[in-house]
């Protein structure tokens, strides 16, 4: 399996506002980049924090795309992913249509009822007691054919997968706008490192519009 953690940041390191509304970081071209890495992926995977702040739909959006993957025996879309420990994407959440499989993530904790509401719209794996085991999770994807890992956010996912070890390769684009707010989300939230802080090895520095793509390796740990 390899994981590629994709995200754009403003210039002060936002994901987002402080109000946790989706921001346009990303111009035209970066989308774009963005869209050919969701094409030559399995799966793209994002926490239920992104789900509830931005119902993203998380499929493939150049048609030319989608018909290339069709030719080549896969499904037009990659397999979406939410890690999502209760069971709280809502039913009508745009990533549960029927563009591609969708696959939630939850652990022990998901009630019943939500599980029975959600069966209907995903595949469900349930992974670790209280919040999402993520080795556990992502080795099932893995089972099922998933080798390909896109993770588009948001920051509380990020870190814990920086945490669990599982990121191979981190791709940001930062781009020309200052969000500001000390709560305003950033790449790597959660509880963050005190020690053994993950290092990154720098790939490759693109200019896109206004803005710079990084690309790092994740140095094993
Ligand atoms: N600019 C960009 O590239 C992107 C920006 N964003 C922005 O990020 C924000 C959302 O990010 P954020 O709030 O951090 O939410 P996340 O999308 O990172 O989801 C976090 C939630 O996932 C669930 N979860 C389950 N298991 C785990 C685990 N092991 N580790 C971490 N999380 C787990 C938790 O909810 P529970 O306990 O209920 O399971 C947790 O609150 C939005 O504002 C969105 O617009 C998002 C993606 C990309
Ligand atoms: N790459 C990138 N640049 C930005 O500026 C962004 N705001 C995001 N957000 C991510 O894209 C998802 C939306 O996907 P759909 O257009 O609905 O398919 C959103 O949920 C974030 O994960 N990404």
């Amino acid at each position: 399996m390899h994981v590629v953690v994709n995200a754009a940041a403003s210039a002060d390191g936002k994901l987002s506002s402080r109000r946790r509304e989706q921001i346009a970081i990303s111009g035209e071209a970066d989308f774009e980049r963005v869209d050919r890495l969701r094409a030559a992926s399995d799966a793209v995977v994002v926490g239920v924090g992104t789900v509830l702040a931005d119902d993203p739909h998380l499929t493939v959006k150049d048609e030319a795309l989608r018909s290339q993957r069709c030719e080549d025996g896969r499904p037009a879309n990659p397999a979406r992913v939410v890690v999502d420990s209760s069971g709280r994407t809502p039913t009508d959440a745009a990533i549960l249509d029927d563009a591609a499989t969708t696959y939630l993530c939850l652990s022990e904790e998901a009630p019943v009822d939500r599980r029975m509401a959600l069966a209907d719209h995903a595949e469900l794996v349930t992974a670790g007691d209280e919040r999402v085991d993520l080795l556990r999770a992502f080795a099932t994807l893995q089972e099922q054919g998933l080798e390909r890992i896109m993770v588009e956010g948001g920051g509380e996912l990020i870190f814990s997968l920086f945490e669990a070890g599982l990121v191979d390769e981190l791709r940001l684009f930062v781009g020309s706008k200052i969000i500001g707010g000390r709560d305003a989300p950033t790449l790597a939230d959660g509880e963050g490192f005190v020690a053994d802080f993950p290092t990154l090895e720098l790939a490759d520095v693109d200019r896109i519009d206004d803005g710079v793509l990084l690309t790092w390796r994740v140095d094993e740990r």
